[in-house]
């Protein structure tokens, strides 16, 4: 049953609402706070809203404002506002704000109707219209709406017609090999093999004849000629995950195999040509392990033709509850189980954690979640998100409470306002200095501007 959020404070409208509309879920609200809990909780596509609400009941200012933040918070939310008979001034006033129509109390229980069933036919086709644009837009396995996600995609598009060999840097668990795999899907080379090595996860010594294969003979052991990664790759395109772990006598090989595109297998004595897209990918700082040679400077020029940044999931605004839902969705599948959703204290705790783990650890959480949760909606203390100050120390002094319940704040707020600094500060009601002066109080420096350090790195804001 499709969800209706009716915002009134009036319990006698409500009860009406509820007996009129009963296609519908409908669930209320009574205020602009317990509304836009109500929107994050159900994402609502449609919503009626009272413009007289309280504190100021005669007045349409908190309606308004409420209007605005909803909008806000998802644009493409159908809002229909209910005024007084004679009110028509403000009702033309909050359809120029973006309200979806508007409607003039006595309720008409069958004129309702209709402007409500409108409404979700609308956003009906606007969504269907919106997943028809991503199936033109063919980096669907990357969930998420963020700016910077969106940015990043932008770039694979543009890099993968081409041959250009790309480096993707970002922290464990970022999608390092989602995006590798959307820059193959795009390319030309889609119908050939993608094949991804781990170079850190394979011992040094195995991992030339992984890479470059073996001739029968080669060492003890050696049976049959084997051919390696590079050779499988054929035709498509090779990930060097953590190519920042390659030893450095390998990385001389690696070298010649990019500048040339031939291959000599291990114990084998003839060149092999091969025609291989290369993307390599690491969370390390190549250009630091250049200065400390123990990374090759030329093979670093040739891995990096491009670089792609990925942001870390706690910078990726709104993308963390899109992505928990989607996710949810799988689970559910795959575990046969009917979770309907997340408590707004979930919600609200994915938010402000920091995701040192990113999206593997939001997997990680999740699946836990819906295998252990008692109710329909996952809660904070489900995915292991509640911070038990007694139990990391009972002796917690007050500075760091402060702290900790202050970073949580700045973080959930920066997610809300999706990673936009001024409307941050306008969240927690602090001056932008202010903010400044905490988050380098508590270190928070991924919330600050791009690492000046990273400017010879292309990320997706120069490119697009
Ligand atoms: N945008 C996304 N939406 C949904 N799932 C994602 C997204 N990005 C990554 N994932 C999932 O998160 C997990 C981690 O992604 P991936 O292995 O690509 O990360 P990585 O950066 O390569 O990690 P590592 O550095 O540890 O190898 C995978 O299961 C992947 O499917």
């Amino acid at each position: 049953m499709k969800t209706l959020l009716a915002i009134d404070d009036d319990l006698g409208i409500q009860k009406q609402l509820k007996w009129s509309l009963t296609d519908y879920e409908v669930v209320f609200a009574e205020d602009r706070n317990s509304a836009l809990q109500q929107v994050r909780r159900y994402e609502p596509a449609v919503v009626t809203l009272d413009l007289g609400l309280p504190p100021d009941p005669t007045n349409a200012s908190e309606g308004m404002a409420c209007l605005t933040e909803i909008l806000q918070h998802n644009p493409d939310t159908k809002v229909i506002v209910i005024t007084g008979s004679t009110d028509t001034e403000h009702a033309l006033q909050a359809v120029a704000l973006g309200a979806y129509d508007y409607y003039q109390k006595p309720i008409d229980v069958d004129v309702l109707n209709v402007i409500v069933a409108r409404a979700f036919k609308l956003s009906e086709l606007e969504a269907e219209n919106r997943v028809l644009k991503s199936a033109n837009y063919k980096s669907q396995d990357i969930i998420g709406n963020s700016e910077s996600i969106l940015k990043a995609c932008r770039m694979v598009e543009k890099i993968a017609p081409t041959e250009i060999t790309t480096l993707l840097l970002g922290e464990s668990g970022t999608g390092k090999e989602v995006f590798a795999r959307s820059i193959h899907k795009q390319s030309p080379r889609a119908t050939k093999p993608f094949v991804a090595i781990n170079c850190a996860s394979i011992p040094d010594n195995l991992l030339e004849s992984e890479l470059f294969g073996y001739e029968k003979g080669a060492f003890t052991g050696a049976h049959k000629t084997t051919l390696g990664k590079i050779e499988t790759a054929n035709g498509g395109t090779l990930m060097l995950d953590e190519i920042g772990d390659m030893p450095l006598a390998l990385q001389a090989k690696m070298l010649r195999f990019l500048q040339e595109r031939v291959i000599e297998r291990v114990g084998g004595r003839s060149e092999i040509e091969v025609d291989v897209r290369v993307v390599c990918a690491t969370h390390r700082n190549l250009a630091e392990m250049v200065a400390e040679q123990s990374f090759r400077e030329d093979l670093f020029y040739r891995v990096s033709e491009i670089t792609l940044n990925i942001p870390p999931l706690r910078n990726r605004g709104q993308d963390i509850v899109v992505i928990a839902k989607s996710l949810l969705q799988k689970f559910n599948q795959e575990f046969n189980t009917n979770i309907q959703g997340f408590t707004e204290d979930a919600i609200n705790a994915m938010l402000g954690h920091r995701w040192p783990g990113n999206i593997r650890e939001l997997q990680n959480k999740l699946k836990s979640a819906v295998i252990m949760a008692d109710n329909k909606f996952i809660s904070a203390e489900d995915l292991g998100l509640i911070v038990d100050h007694n139990a990391s120390s009972p002796l917690l002094t007050l500075r760091k409470v402060r702290e900790q319940a202050e970073t949580q704040a700045i973080r959930h707020a920066y997610n809300l306002s999706n990673g936009n600094l001024s409307k941050t500060a306008d969240v927690l009601g602090v001056t932008r200095p202010t903010l400044y002066a905490l988050i380098d109080k508590y270190k928070m420096l991924d919330l600050r501007a791009p690492d000046p350090d990273n400017q010879n790195q292309v990320s997706p804001d120069q490119l697009a």
